[in-house]
Parts: structure tokens; sequence; C-alpha cells
């Protein structure tokens, strides 16, 4: 059902702060910078392999960034599982008792399907599934 991690999502204050770090001393490129209304944030992505860093950064203190910086400081907010079928996983997610967020996909960075499951049934991280 999963084919590899897409992306690990972080929680910063700034991006324009952030890329400092994985331009400057990293050397790594900041890309793909998108505002996401819906989410009220704004997302920018920096390949390390065939594996993705999405930097998150609130654009309204309604954002579930802007809570969890408030709560937890700036880290690691979610992992998301690349799949081909993200309906199909989420039923069988739903059919195994897992806590979905999301029962319908909804449109994430760069035109992705995504859809979260609740940390508190997946060992405490938060969950995405990613269909490009
Ligand atoms: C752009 C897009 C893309 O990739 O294309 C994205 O990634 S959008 C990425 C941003 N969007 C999202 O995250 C959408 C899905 N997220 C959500 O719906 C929310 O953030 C929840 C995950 C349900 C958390 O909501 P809220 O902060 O209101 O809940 P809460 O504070 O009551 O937290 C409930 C419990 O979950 C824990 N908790 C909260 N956020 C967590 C996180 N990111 N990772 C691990 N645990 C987390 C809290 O510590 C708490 O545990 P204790 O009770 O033990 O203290
Ligand atoms: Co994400």
């Amino acid at each position: 059902m999963v084919k590899k991690i897409d992306h690990i999502g972080i929680a910063v204050k700034s991006i324009e702060e952030a890329s400092k770090f994985y331009e400057d001393v990293l050397g790594q490129k900041v890309a793909g910078i998108e505002t996401l209304s819906s989410e009220n944030l704004k997302t920018a992505f920096v390949k390390i392999g065939d594996v993705e860093i999405e930097l998150l950064e609130a654009t309204s203190p309604d954002s579930p960034v802007a809570k969890f910086i408030e709560k937890k400081g700036e880290g690691i907010h979610h992992i998301a599982f690349k799949v081909d079928d993200i309906e199909a996983s989420l039923e069988k997610l739903k059919s195994k008792g897992i806590r979905l967020i999301d029962e319908i996909p909804k449109l994430g960075a760069e035109g992705s399907k995504i859809a979260f499951a609740h940390p508190k049934s997946t060992n405490g991280v938060l969950l995405e599934l990613c269909q490009k």
C-alpha cells in the first residue's frame, strides 16, 4: 500500500529564516513556495535524495501549524506516505480501526491528493497519505 516516504513536514516559524539553514549551510535548494489557503499555511520543499522536506509556515493563528508551534515549538510535524490509490488506502485504514482526520482526500501542495490519520492511532505521529 505504501510506496515510499514522500515527505517529512517540519513546522517552522519562518520559511525564509529556515531556508538560510537549508540553502546557505546545507547547500540544498528550497523550491516550490506555495500558499495553501485551505490549511492557512505556506509550504516550501527541499529535495533530499528521493524524499522531500516540506517546510510549513502558518499564515494565520488558526493554522494547524500555528497551534503545533504554540504547543511544542518548531519541529517535525508529520510524515507523508506516498500511495497509489488514496481512497482505497483510506478505506483500508478505516476498516482496521485507524482514526481518520480526513475521510475524503483534500487538495494538498503541488496538486496532490492528501488525507491525515490522527496521531493518537498512529503511535504519536501525524500521518499523511499523499497521492501525486
Ligand atoms: C500542505 C500539505 C501537504 O503536504 O500537501 C500538508 O502537509 S498540510 C499540514 C498541516 N495540516 C494538518 O496538520 C491537518 C491535519 N491536522 C489536524 O487536523 C490537527 O492538527 C490535529 C492533528 C487533529 C491536532 O489538532 P489539535 O492541535 O486541535 O489537537 P490537540 O492539540 O487537541 O491535540 C490532540 C493530541 O494530538 C497531539 N498532536 C497534535 N498535533 C500533533 C502532531 N503534529 N504530531 C503528533 N502529535 C500531535 C497533541 O499533542 C495532543 O496529544 P495529548 O492529548 O497527548 O497532548
Ligand atoms: Co505534508
